[in-house]
C-alpha cells in the first residue's frame, strides 16, 4: 500500500513538472502584462505544417488583436515576447532607445545556428560598441552614392532576363534580383566584385543557397534551444556558416589588396583599415562584413521585388510610371537626384515601402528595466518585445480606413508633399519601414538612390507582367515578399 502511495506521488511529481515545462513554452511566462491579449502558442507552429502566406496569416491571426490593443504576447525565436504596433506606442520605443536596447540573436539564442551567422553586429550591438562601429560605417553610408556600378550591373541583369525569358515561358526573377542586389552591394559598399551577376555556381551564392534554409527553417527559428543539442544536421549547419563567413571575408579582403585609408568612403576600406589599426577584432570585422552584406543586399532585393510585382499587377499604373520616367534626359534617367523629383515615381516607391517593408517583423529588443507602455501596459524588465512595421504601416487612424489599399496618390500631389508627409509618418512612427529614431537605417539613402536607379532602368527597357500560373502568395515567414515569383518580361521597342 504504501509502495503504492509512493508511486503515485513519484507520478503525480513528474506530471507536474512535465506540465511546468510544457506550460513554460505554451504559456507567456507570469511577469508578461495581463491586460494585452496572448496569440496562441500554435499561431507559431502554422508554418512548420502548412503551405502558408504571412499576409494571410496576419490578418486571420494578428490583425484585430493588434488593431483594438495596439500589443500582444506572441511566441518566437524561442521566447515569449511583447510585440508592439501602435504607433504611439512604437514612438515611445523609438525615442527612448535606452529603455528597449537591441537584444539580437547573440544575447536572446547564443547557441544557436542563426546566433552564429548573424553575431555583435552594426545592427544588433549597443552602447559603446554600436558607437564604434556606426562610427566606422555612417561616412560611407551617407556619402554620395556612385550609381554608374548599378546602372552597369542593370543593364547586365536585363540581358540576362531577356536571354531566360527566350527559353522559357516565363522568368523565375528571385535568384537573378538577388544576384543583381549582391553584385551592387559588394561592388558599390564594400568595394569589392564578385562577379556573381551571371554566374549561377558562384561558390557564395551556393553557400547561400545551402544555408537560407537552414537558418530560415521554421522549426529551428522558433526551438533555437535545440541547436545546442549538436545534431548532426545543426552542426553541419554551423560549419557551412562558417565556411559562408571565410568566404565572404576573404572575397572583400581580394579587392582591397591596396593599402586601406581609415579617411576612405568606402566601407570595405574603412572596415579593413579599423582591423589592420586595431580599433576591431577579427570577429567584429568579420560579423560587420557580413551584416553589411546581408542587410545591403537582402531589404534591396525584397524592395525591387515587391516593386516588380506591383507594377506586374497594375499594368496600367506601370505604363504610366514608364512614361513619367521616359519623359526625362537619358542622362537624367540614371540619376537618382533628377528620379526622386518625379512624383509619380516617388509615391509609387514610397507606397511599396509602406504596404510591404521588408523586414516586416522584427523581435530584437528587450527592457532594460520596468517600464510603462503607454499608460497602461507595464513590462518588466527583461522583457523581450518587437515590431511589425506590415501592421504599423497600415495603422489606419493615420493612413485612412483604405489603408490596406495600394493608392500612390495618398502621398499628395507634388514630390514636396510625398517627402513632408514621409517625414510627419516617419516622426510619428506610422512608417517604420527603415526603423526610425536612433537606430534608423543607415543604408535608407544608398537604398532609395539604387532602388530608383534600378526601376528607372526595369522602366525603360522593359515590360513585364505576372506569369499567370504563379501561384499568388507572399513568403510564409521572415522578410516579406511574393514567394517564388514568375514573371514574363517583353523588351521595350528601342530601348536597346
Ligand atoms: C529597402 C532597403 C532597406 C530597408 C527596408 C532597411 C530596413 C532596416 C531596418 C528595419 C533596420 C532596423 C533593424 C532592427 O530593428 O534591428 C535597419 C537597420 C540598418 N540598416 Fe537597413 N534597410 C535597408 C537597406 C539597407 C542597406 C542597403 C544597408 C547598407 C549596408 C543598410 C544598413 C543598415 C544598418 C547599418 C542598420 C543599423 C542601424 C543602427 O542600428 O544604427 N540597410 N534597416
Amino acid at each position: 500500500m504504501v509502495f503504492q502511495w509512493l508511486l503515485a506521488g513519484v507520478l503525480l511529481i513528474f506530471v507536474w513538472c512535465f506540465y511546468q515545462l510544457i506550460a513554460k513554452i505554451v504559456l507567456p511566462p507570469a511577469y508578461f502584462p495581463k491586460n494585452i491579449p496572448t496569440i496562441p502558442f500554435y499561431y507559431t507552429l502554422l508554418p512548420i505544417f502548412k503551405e502558408v502566406d504571412q499576409e494571410e496569416l496576419y490578418h486571420k491571426y494578428l490583425e484585430r488583436p493588434l488593431t483594438e490593443c495596439g500589443a500582444v504576447k506572441i511566441f518566437f525565436g524561442g521566447h515569449w515576447n511583447v510585440l508592439i504596433t501602435r504607433p504611439t506606442y512604437m514612438a515611445q520605443v523609438l525615442k527612448y532607445d535606452g529603455d528597449f536596447p537591441k537584444a539580437g540573436n547573440h544575447v536572446k539564442n547564443p547557441h544557436s545556428v542563426l546566433a552564429l551567422y548573424t553575431g555583435e553586429n552594426i545592427i544588433s550591438a549597443i552602447g559603446n560598441k554600436w558607437k564604434l562601429f556606426a562610427d566606422l560605417a555612417k561616412p560611407a553610408l551617407q556619402a554620395n552614392v556612385d550609381t554608374s556600378i548599378m546602372v552597369r550591373n542593370a543593364q547586365r541583369l536585363i540581358s540576362l532576363l531577356l536571354q531566360e525569358q527566350h527559353k522559357m515561358a516565363s522568368v523565375d526573377i528571385g535568384d537573378y534580383i538577388q544576384a543583381y542586389a549582391i553584385a551592387n552591394v559588394t561592388e558599390s559598399l564594400l568595394g569589392s566584385t564578385f562577379e556573381a551577376l551571371g554566374n549561377a555556381k558562384h561558390p557564395l551564392l551556393q553557400l547561400q543557397r545551402e544555408i537560407k534554409p537552414k537558418i530560415f527553417n521554421p522549426f529551428h527559428l522558433n526551438f533555437p534551444g535545440l541547436d545546442r543539442l549538436r545534431l548532426p544536421s545543426r552542426e553541419e549547419a554551423k560549419k557551412l556558416v562558417k565556411k559562408f563567413k571565410a568566404e565572404l571575408s576573404s572575397l572583400v579582403m581580394k579587392g582591397h589588396k591596396h593599402r586601406c585609408q581609415p579617411d576612405s568612403t568606402n566601407l570595405g576600406c574603412r572596415l579593413l583599415s579599423a582591423y589592420t589599426n586595431g580599433q576591431l577584432s577579427e570577429y567584429h570585422l568579420q560579423q560587420n562584413t557580413l551584416i553589411t552584406f546581408v542587410a545591403g543586399h537582402e531589404n534591396p532585393m525584397i524592395l525591387l521585388l515587391s516593386n516588380l510585382f506591383v507594377l506586374a499587377d497594375r499594368p496600367d499604373l506601370q505604363e504610366q510610371v514608364r512614361k513619367e520616367v521616359m519623359s526625362l534626359s537619358p542622362a537624367d534617367r540614371i540619376n537618382p537626384d533628377a528620379l526622386a523629383t518625379l512624383p509619380l515615381l516617388t509615391s509609387m516607391i514610397f507606397e511599396t515601402l509602406r504596404m510591404y517593408p521588408p523586414l516586416s517583423q522584427i523581435m530584437n529588443k528587450r527592457t532594460a528595466a520596468d517600464v510603462m507602455l503607454g499608460e497602461d501596459i507595464l513590462l518588466r524588465a527583461g522583457t523581450y518585445t518587437g515590431y511589425n512595421g506590415y501592421s504599423t504601416n497600415r495603422n489606419r487612424e493615420f493612413w485612412g480606413p483604405d489603408a490596406d489599399l495600394f493608392r500612390p496618390s495618398r502621398w499628395g500631389e507634388t514630390v514636396d508633399d510625398m517627402n513632408t508627409l514621409y517625414r510627419r509618418a516617419t516622426s510619428k512612427a506610422t512608417f517604420i519601414t527603415f526603423h526610425g529614431g536612433k537606430r534608423t537605417c543607415l543604408g535608407q539613402k544608398w537604398a532609395l538612390a539604387a532602388h530608383r536607379v534600378s526601376m528607372s532602368i526595369f522602366l525603360t527597357s522593359l515590360q513585364w507582367r505576372l506569369d499567370p500560373t504563379w501561384p499568388r502568395k507572399m513568403t510564409p515567414a521572415g522578410p516579406l515578399m511574393p514567394k517564388k515569383l514568375r514573371l514574363q518580361v517583353e523588351q521595350i521597342q528601342g530601348a536597346r
